[in-house]
């Protein structure tokens, strides 16, 4: 039975003696030239690819088999100028028209303007596609090995010849085999079986393994949110090539430098946190089992207080190796405090607690570095009241892709929780919800709550309040949150996709 990669490459065939035929009757066209001769390769898109840090190969595509319609990109190259403003390495641009609603022209409309590299996004199955490819102005081809199998290696070649980057596609080792075999030099892994559609994130994690040392590897497809670029980064990646989430982006520039790491970004809910940790290891035993967030409480009167700033910053680097965020929990620290330790420690996060902390707001806001993240506190009583309400000017400042309100009772680390059903929080904004929670409490919690993210501190100690974390129940606890069911009214994190958010 035909796959619809099958289809497309049936369909494209036929496009090509279109094309052939169109040419044979043009004689003087520039293609004939490229076709016939060979030019040094300026490898502009390798070179893109190669800087440090994650790479973004940003996509302008319409429509495809497997989303359906993306986003209609009237003005492409409006869409490319964004991608190229916001940070994005390379574009890549469709010019399939019949599945993915692109066409040639929308890559001669990029190449006006745009002046990073652009990857010229097709089905190729013929020389000459690459020939018309570098007369439109890309820097780069794809090839696909489900498509050319044997002959991979020959089309590696003639693109080396005709002085253009190949962007090599594989989905398994085997086809993995055939493109180093074919001294590729950038082999793209695409999660997506183009044969049944199913796109999944541990292919690219797999294959990233044997990828060979010097290839520009790149993960394509399956990136849905900042946090599948890290994670995909954290496999070995040097790009990432994504599409319909940028399309969909409300703010494409915000999503870019979210998965470059360059911006902070809310990870998937119900993002976890674990407060009141003291030392590396423990911090690292958090990350490691998946807290995205640790605390680090500087309150000099608590078991968990952190002693030093030296200690703070172990604490905070130890959680950063195993991908997990530090916060430093403050009462009433003055700003200059405040900053100095969060400079010094790294720190990632700022929870202000307390009357201190919360009346210096503003001037901790204006002088925190635009990456840190503001945590505000608002205390609830035991009976659901919230006794200390956001102020309108505190939530006006707070940035939706980067900032939390988190709920707590009014003696917080203390393990009390109070009322979840008579809790009305303000669900405009992204918010924590503590106090007393545990293993065996947190699922009740989210599904009463529906918070963004959860912090638990007493709830995974040895016995609630000593101050030593147990690491078993740390586990029980990220495994009670991940394996709580999903509820259809949950709040939803703010994802990047509308002004950065939703
Ligand atoms: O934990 C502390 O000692 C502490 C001290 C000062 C401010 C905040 C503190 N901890 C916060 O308490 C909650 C959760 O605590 P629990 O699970 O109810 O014990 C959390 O927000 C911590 O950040």
């Amino acid at each position: 039975m035909s796959t619809i990669l099958d289809k497309i490459c049936e369909r494209k065939r036929v496009e090509v003696a279109d094309l052939k035929r169109r040419l044979s009757q043009d004689p003087s066209h520039p293609i004939h030239a490229i076709l016939s001769s060979t030019r040094p390769n300026p490898r502009r898109f390798e070179a893109a690819l190669r800087a440090p840090g994650l790479s973004v190969i940003s996509e302008v595509k319409r429509k495809s088999p497997s989303a359906g319609s993306i986003g209609a990109i009237p003005d492409p190259l409006a869409l490319g100028k964004t991608y190229q403003d916001g940070g994005a390495s390379c574009i890549s641009c469709l010019t399939d028209y019949e599945a993915f609603g692109g066409t040639l022209d929308d890559l001669l409309a990029l190449r006006e303007e745009v002046t990073i590299p652009i990857l010229r996004k097709d089905f190729t199955v013929d020389l000459v596609q690459i020939a018309e490819a570098i007369w439109a102005g890309s820097s780069a081809v794809l090839l696909i090995v489900a498509v050319l199998k044997d002959e991979t290696a020959w089309f590696i070649q003639k693109c080396e010849e005709l002085g253009i980057d190949a962007l090599v596609e594989v989905h398994d080792e085997a086809e993995l085999r055939i493109a180093v075999e074919g001294k590729a030099r950038i082999i793209g892994v695409n999660s997506r079986n183009l044969k049944t559609f199913h796109t999944d994130l541990a292919v690219a994690e797999r294959l990233a393994k044997h990828l060979p040392d010097g290839i520009v590897k790149v993960a394509e497809s399956g990136i849905h949110h900042p946090e599948d670029a890290r994670r995909m980064y954290r496999a070995g990646y040097d790009a990432v090539l994504v599409g319909e989430s940028l399309v969909k982006a409300a703010d494409p520039g915000v999503f870019i430098q979210q998965m470059r790491g360059m911006l902070p970004f809310q990870p998937r809910p119900p993002a976890i946190k674990i407060c009141g940790l003291t030392d590396p290891h423990t911090a690292a035993h958090a990350a490691k089992a998946g807290a995205h967030f640790v605390g680090i409480v500087f309150a000099k009167g608590s078991k968990r207080f952190v002693g030093s700033v030296d200690r703070a910053s172990e604490v905070s680097k130890a959680a950063a190796a195993e991908g997990a965020e530090a916060w430093g929990v403050f009462t009433e620290q003055s700003a200059d405090e405040i900053i100095d330790i969060v400079n010094t420690a790294q720190l990632k996060g700022v929870q202000l607690h307390g009357d201190g902390c919360r009346a210096a707001f503003a001037e901790i806001d204006a002088r925190l570095p635009p990456t840190v993240r503001r945590v505000y506190v608002c205390s609830v009583s035991e009976d659901g009241h919230v006794s200390h309400e956001l102020p309108p000017a505190v939530k006006a400042s707070l940035q939706k892709h980067r900032d939390y309100v988190l709920y707590d009772g009014v003696r917080p680390g203390a393990g009390t929780p109070f009322e979840w059903e008579l809790f009305h929080p303000d669900r405009e904004l992204p918010f924590f919800l503590a106090g007393g929670l545990a293993p065996e409490n947190v699922a009740e919690a989210l599904a009463q709550v529906h918070p963004t993210g959860v912090d638990v501190s007493s709830g995974v100690e040895e016995t609630p309040g000593c101050g030593r974390k147990d690491p078993a129940r740390m586990v029980s606890f990220i495994e009670a949150v991940r394996t709580a069911k999903a509820s259809p009214t949950a709040v939803q994190a703010p994802t990047v996709c509308a002004n950065g958010l939703t």
